[in-house]
């Protein structure tokens, strides 16, 4: 079970939610804030509200040493996907001295492939589990075997945008990506998006139309938007294109809900 760690909230009252939200967990008191700046090679959370812009150093101090950031370039990455990512990374350009940010850029987000390491008490998970747990899109080590993405935000325009390259070992029909895989990716980008809306959430539905298959080894555009919010429920648009846009493999909806931590120690 995974949830996103991620909160619509000025650094104040982010840092007192933050902390209720992980006060069950080991390593919090070791959690950095005050950095307001994502850099692209910057391993660190986002945390944004429609009217501002925060950004909190949070992931690299609950891994043991640090973590690998995954959404950054490979050497499997094809040319494709070298394009598309050298042509949002460049549109997520720092703002200017002097210039406010609202959030009018994209930014790359950083991708881990660990949750939390600890929880105490174990009422959570075991040790053993804990220890070898995995982001199930980050646990395949062969580069380009499997899910290679990268997802970037445009606040103003509530936007995430991923690049997505499908390897070999996405296989279903012969040739072609797998269902279940794409589901997969459009859970984690909708997820993603959701998450930087107000976290922690689960998904609590998604409903997925496959129009055109992926061929394998294709790199495809995975866009999402918000529909609307009510209370504690995010509703998310997801489209799955061909890098061109003039093919559309896949649309979905998706209802993500606001949790607390105690829903998932009850499991
Ligand atoms: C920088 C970013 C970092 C992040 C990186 C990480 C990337 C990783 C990405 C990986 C991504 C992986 C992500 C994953 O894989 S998450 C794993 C897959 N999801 C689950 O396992 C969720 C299992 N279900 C539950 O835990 C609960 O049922 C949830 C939490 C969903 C709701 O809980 P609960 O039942 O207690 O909620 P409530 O009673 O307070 O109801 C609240 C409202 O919601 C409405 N409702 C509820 N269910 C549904 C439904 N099915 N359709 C329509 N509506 C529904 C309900 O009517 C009510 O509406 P209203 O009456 O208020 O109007």
């Amino acid at each position: 079970m995974v949830f996103f760690f991620a909160q619509s909230l000025s650094i104040l009252e982010m840092a007192r939610s933050v902390s209720r939200i992980f006060s069950g967990f080991r390593c919090f008191g070791s959690l950095p804030f005050g950095n307001t700046q994502l850099k692209t090679q910057c391993p660190s959370v986002l945390f944004r509200t429609t009217s501002e812009r925060t950004v909190v150093q949070v992931l690299p101090s609950i891994f043991s040493r640090k973590p690998r950031d995954f959404s950054l370039p490979n050497s499997s990455w094809g040319e494709e996907m070298m394009r598309l990512y050298n042509y949002y990374n460049s549109q997520s350009e720092e703002a200017t001295e002097g210039q406010e940010d609202h959030g009018e850029q994209w930014t790359r987000l950083p991708s881990y492939n660990r949750s939390l390491k600890y929880a105490t008490g174990g009422v959570y998970l075991s040790k053993i589990i804990q220890s070898k747990a995995r982001l199930f899109t980050r646990n395949i080590r062969d580069p380009g075997a499997a899910f290679e993405y990268v997802v970037f935000f445009r606040q103003d325009k509530q936007r995430c945008v991923c690049v997505f390259q499908a390897g070999h070992l996405l296989e279903g029909p012969p040739g072609h990506v797998h269902g279940g895989a794409i589901a997969t990716m459009i859970d984690t980008v909708t997820g993603t998006h959701a998450s930087l809306l107000s976290a922690p959430v689960m998904t609590a539905n998604l409903n997925i139309n496959y129009r055109s298959p992926i061929p394998l080894g294709s790199t495809v555009l995975i866009e999402s938007t918000l529909d609307k919010e009510e209370g504690k429920k995010k509703f998310i648009l997801c489209s799955v294109t061909s890098t061109d846009g003039s093919r559309v493999h896949t649309e979905a909806t998706a209802l993500f809900v606001s949790i607390s931590i105690s829903h998932l120690l009850r499991g």
